[in-house]
C-alpha cells in the first residue's frame, strides 16, 4: 500500500462521513446542545463516560467546559468519568469493570444532571450499566453511537437523546463524535444559561 494514498484515502473517508452524515444528526446535535445548556443553567453538572478513545474524547469535552472552548466565561461542571483512577481500580476489582462507570452515575448523579456517554458499538456493557443508572437516577440522557447503536439504542427513553453516526468503522466514527462533541462546546457558550 502505498502510504500516500492510504493517508489521502482515510482524509477523504473521514471528510466524505462528516458531510454526508450532517443533515441527519445536525437537529440531534442541536437537541442535545439545548439539554446540556438547560441542565448547567439549573445547577446541573454533566457526567461523561467512554472507554478508550472514547474515554479520551470524554476528558477532552469535560477539560473544554471545566477550562474553557472558544470564549471566556466561569469553568462549566463536568467529570470525566474514568479520570478517577483509585475508584476506577477499586470499583472494577470489587465489583467488575462494567460498574466503573454505573457506580459513579449512582454515586454523584442527581436529578437534573446530563450523562454523556460515548460507545461506538453502542455494545460496551459499562456504558450500558451507566446508562440504567442514569436512568434510575432521574439524569438527561446524551449518547453518542455509531453502527446500529447496539445494545444501547433500544434502552433509551423518548427523552433521551442518541446521536448515532451512521458508519461502522470505529475510527471513523470518532472522528465524528469530536466533531459533535465541539460542536457541543459552541452550542453551551452560545446558548441562554
Ligand atoms: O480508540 C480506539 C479505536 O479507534 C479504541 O481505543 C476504542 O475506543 C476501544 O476499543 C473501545 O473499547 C471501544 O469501545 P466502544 O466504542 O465500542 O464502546
Ligand atoms: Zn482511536
Amino acid at each position: 500500500m502505498d502510504p500516500i494514498a492510504l493517508v489521502a484515502a482515510r482524509f477523504r473517508e473521514s471528510a466524505q462521513l462528516k458531510l454526508s452524515s450532517v443533515d441527519a444528526l445536525a437537529p440531534a446535535i442541536a437537541r442535545a446542545g439545548s439539554v446540556l445548556a438547560a441542565s448547567l443553567r439549573g445547577g446541573g453538572k454533566l457526567l461523561v463516560c467512554g472507554n478508550g478513545g472514547s474515554a479520551a474524547d470524554a476528558q477532552h469535552f469535560s477539560a473544554e467546559l471545566l477550562g474553557r472552548y472558544e470564549r471566556e466565561r466561569a469553568g462549566l461542571p463536568a467529570i470525566a468519568l474514568h479520570g478517577d483512577s483509585s475508584t476506577v481500580t477499586a470499583v472494577a476489582n470489587d465489583y467488575g469493570y462494567e460498574h466503573v462507570f454505573a457506580r459513579q452515575v449512582q454515586a454523584l448523579g442527581r436529578p437534573g444532571d446530563v450523562l454523556l456517554a460515548i460507545s461506538t458499538s453502542g455494545n460496551s456493557p459499562g456504558i450500558l450499566r451507566a446508562l440504567e443508572a442514569a436512568q434510575q437516577a432521574g439524569l438527561g440522557v446524551v449518547a453518542l453511537t455509531g453502527r446500529d447503536g447496539g445494545a444501547l439504542a433500544p434502552l433509551l427513553r423518548p427523552a433521551d437523546i442518541e446521536i448515532r453516526v451512521p458508519a461502522q468503522i470505529t475510527a471513523r466514527i470518532q472522528e465524528v463524535h469530536i466533531l459533535i462533541l465541539h460542536c457541543l462546546c459552541e452550542l453551551i457558550d452560545e446558548l441562554p444559561r
